[in-house]
């Protein structure tokens, strides 16, 4: 394998990671996935030859259906011609396809566009219009990448005239809308006016005079840009290396450096090659200067040596190891989601600008879901933060509808979104996976009487995120234990609006009024049990999961989440004490929901009981059930085991046989059967071919191990393949909501849980009210 030539400033260990993560465990960075089934004749007949005239003809008769039958309208080509790949210039199609593969994997995992990238030998403008438009048949849309100015500038013109679905070239216009974004925010946080503001631009190629146009266009007026390329000052009447596209930016001026014209400049706009801009240069600029050092994958200058020059600078680079990444990424898989949902047919200014807006917006709203930058600071709108980041997930969200109402209202729409509140539901489940599996939950929290949920780990930035997010979706009140300066100071921090007693509540366990009955309550449960009232009064102190169960028990809350930090049967035994069991059961267990491109599968007992009985087994399935069902789905359990239907006669084998025969007698209407192998679970035909008569069809969605272990090792295992997000654990069998999260638990993750406890509570609310 030979060696890369050395990227300037990119580090060695970097390179090598890269070459790494390229070439295995396959080489590349995509493949083709079948999203129809072709598992017999059948198929083969439907997808293949006879069927596939069907969708032949019906497309030739009416070509609009191909949006219908085939993935056209999801389908975007990434072309390059790789003569300005990145900073590293004419590198040719072959080396380019690297960056091409990885906008695929952008657009894909971004916003769920699928792409072919395609890099054509075809140097001049004619070669590459011929190429492109030839391909029009095959795609919805055209992104052109990493083409030389002033090619481009051409290419792009021609094509968007010949073509009637969207040609964007991203290094223009996807720079273009980031760029003028974060210039808007940076400019606002500065107080500075665009029209007032001195732009000293590095490169006068594709991105650059995109970018600049797009200013003039938001109020930058052209003779305060200053304009330089790899021969000084874009100046008028000079005769080497111009352009119709430069000149627009020509300035008349005897002084050709950047040096003799930095001075007072409140922008450099860098999108030209590694090292243009030198530190010294820095001093001369306008106070809070923005730095935009662009060039990839090495900046015109590095922002450690920027910001020794100038502390009040707001500096952005290309990078995604550094604060305020202004890169295409923050636009064009979102740009193309917005234009291909609404069939756009181009991708013109007012798409843009709403585009532009979206993104600047975003910026200002509270973070939650990516709380921190590369350097560990929480993320909120000011010199550091200022344009999202590509982890955002609200970023579709945001984008796409802007887009896709913006194309609608200037006319160049062919399916113009109807319903926006189901588009952004749809868009919202792809954002985030756990949508659609958790809508249900969602919607009837929503619908219940609004709930208190007590969280005991209130200091921690991820419940104050989650909190927030409750009291906006209209889900919960809030309790949060903790002391009411440090709440406060960290909110500051976060940047979170929500306030006490307006929005939430506190319990300071350092001090709070009720706490002498608290510690009356807890000795009623405790006192025998080897606690005396002063270490009773300790706990009560200091054992916040003691203090949210006590406040459920009371009636001071409805539902508990704990378990941010410390042991699970710590949290357990403390929930078990104060809250107890439900009536029905014997004792408590866990369920753990995995949520995959496949669907969703739950696994029990995951946390609680080692090596469960089979009346403990039986109950562990009767309560899951019932818990699947709150998530708007009918259980199929399958009692998993080494065993496949008494293939073994092993102990636990026995054990999940017997709680079958419990289980049937006890909830005759739940789809299940065992004992059986993981895989019969899972397969319907394989289940068929050793029990034609199973009591379970399809796919089992709820999996019963014969130990925690297995349970366990499985849940975890399969998480991790799957890449796939866990909600839970779901504590099973207490007698009021209570939730032990885990350590690792997202923001995200406990909205889920909460939420989930807020529909419990309403379920017992409800219960009780049945049983006066
Ligand atoms: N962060 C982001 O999202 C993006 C960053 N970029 C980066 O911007 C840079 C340019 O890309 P693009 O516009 O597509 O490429 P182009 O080839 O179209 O433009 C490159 C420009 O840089 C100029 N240039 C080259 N060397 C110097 C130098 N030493 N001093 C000043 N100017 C110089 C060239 O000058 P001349 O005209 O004389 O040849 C040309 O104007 C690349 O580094 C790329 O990675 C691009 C798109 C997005
Ligand atoms: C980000 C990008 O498109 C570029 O650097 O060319
Ligand atoms: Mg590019």
């Amino acid at each position: 394998m030979s060696e890369p030539k050395e990227t300037k400033g990119a580090g060695e260990d970097l390179q090598q990671q890269a070459l790494f993560y390229h070439r295995y465990p396959r080489a590349g960075k995509l493949e083709i996935q079948a999203i129809k089934p072709l598992g017999n004749q059948r198929d083969l007949a439907l997808a293949y030859s006879p069927g596939v005239g069907a969708p032949c003809i019906a497309i030739h008769d009416n070509p609009s259906d191909a949006a219908k039958y085939t993935s056209r309208s999801n389908l975007v080509a990434v072309i390059s011609n790789g003569t300005a790949v990145l900073g590293l210039g004419n590198i040719g199609p072959l080396a380019s396809k690297p960056v091409m593969e990885g906008k695929a994997v952008l657009f894909k995992k971004f916003a769920g566009v699928d792409v072919f990238d395609i890099e054509i030998d075809a140097p001049t403008i004619d070669e590459m219009v011929s190429t492109i438009s030839a391909l029009e048949p095959t795609f919805g849309g055209v992104n052109l990448e990493d083409i030389k100015a002033p090619e481009c500038f051409e290419v792009e013109r021609i094509l968007r005239e010949k073509m009637q679905i969207p040609v964007f070239h991203d290094d223009q216009h996807g720079t273009a809308i980031i760029v003028a974004a974060a210039i808007l925010n940076g400019l606002e946080l500065a107080g500075k006016s665009i029209e007032n503001v001195k732009i000293v631009a590095s490169g006068a190629g594709a991105a650059a005079l995109a970018c600049l146009n797009l200013l003039v266009s938001l109020g930058a007026k052209r003779e305060n840009i200053w304009v330089f390329d790899i021969d000084g000052l874009v100046y008028p009447g000079r005769e080497t290396n111009m352009d119709q596209w430069k000149a627009v930016y020509a300035q008349e001026s005897d002084a050709h450096a950047l040096a003799d014209h930095i001075e007072g400049a409140d922008v450099f706009l860098g999108l030209s090659v590694a090292g243009a801009l030198k530190p010294a240069l820095l001093k001369q600029m306008a106070e809070k200067p923005m730095i935009m050092a662009l060039a990839n994958p090495v900046p015109e200058i590095m922002p450690d040596l920027a910001r020794a020059e100038r502390e009040d600078a707001m500096i952005c680079t290309g990078r995604s190891d550094f604060p305020n990444q202004v890169n295409n990424v923050l636009c064009f898989p979102y740009i193309f989601r917005g234009a291909l949902d609404c069939g756009a047919r181009t991708i013109n200014e007012e798409m843009k600008m709403a585009a532009v807006r979206a993104i600047a917006g975003l910026a200002k709203e509270e973070v939650w879901e990516v709380p921190h930058s590369s350097t560990g600071e929480p993320l909120i709108f000011g010199p550091d933060y200022l344009i999202p980041s590509p982890f955002d997930p609200r970023l579709i969200l945001r984008i796409a509808p802007a887009v896709a109402k913006a194309a609608a209202e200037s006319g160049v729409a062919e399916r113009p979104i109807e319903d926006h509140e189901a588009y952004y539901d749809h868009l919202n489940r792809f954002a985030f996976r756990s949508g659609l599996v958790m809508k249900p939950v969602f919607a009837a929290a929503k619908a219940a009487e609004p709930k208190r949920v007590i969280f005991s780990d209130g200091e921690d930035e991820r419940v104050m995120r989650a909190a927030q997010v409750l009291i906006e979706e209209g889900i919960s009140r809030p309790i949060l234990i903790g002391r009411p300066n440090v709440l406060e100071t960290r909110m500051k921090r976060y940047g979170l609006r929500m306030r006490p007693q307006e929005d939430y509540d506190i319990i300071n366990p350092e001090s709070d009024s009720r706490f002498r009955e608290y510690v009356d309550e807890y000795l009623s449960f405790v006192a025998r049990k080897g606690v005396t009232p002063d270490r009773a009064r300790t706990i009560v102190r200091t054992n916040t999961t003691v203090i949210g169960a006590l406040a459920v028990k009371r009636g001071d809350a409805d539902a508990l989440l704990c378990g941010v930090e410390g042991r699970f049967d710590r949290h357990l035994r403390d929930i078990g004490n104060i809250i107890g069991k439900h009536e029905d059961v014997r004792d408590f267990s866990s369920l753990g929901l995995l949520i995959s491109n496949r669907g969703a599968t739950f696994f029990a007992d995951t946390h609680v009981t080692y090596c469960p009985t089979p009346e403990e087994i039986a109950e562990t399935t009767i309560q899951s059930a019932r818990a699947v069902s709150r998530f708007g789905m009918a259980a199929k359990a399958a009692l998993v085991s080494h065993s496949n239907f008494g293939s073994r006669d092993s102990e636990s084998a026995t054990r999940m046989r017997e709680a079958l025969a419990i289980i049937r007698e006890r909830m005759p209407d739940l789809e299940v059967d065992g004992e059986m192998h993981g895989d019969t679970a899972i397969s319907d035909i394989l289940r068929k071919r050793v029990m034609p008569n199973s009591t379970l069809s399809g796919e089992a969605n709820l999996l019963i191990f014969p130990s925690l272990d297995a349970a366990h090792i499985t849940m975890t295992v399969v998480q991790s393949m799957l890449d796939a997000l866990h909600v839970g654990p779901i504590l099973l069998g207490s007698a009021l909501p209570a939730h032990i999260l885990s350590p690792s638990v997202t923001s995200r993750g406990i909205v889920n849980m909460a939420t989930l406890a807020v529909v419990e509570a309403d379920l017992a609310q409800e219960e009780r009210r049945n049983a006066v």
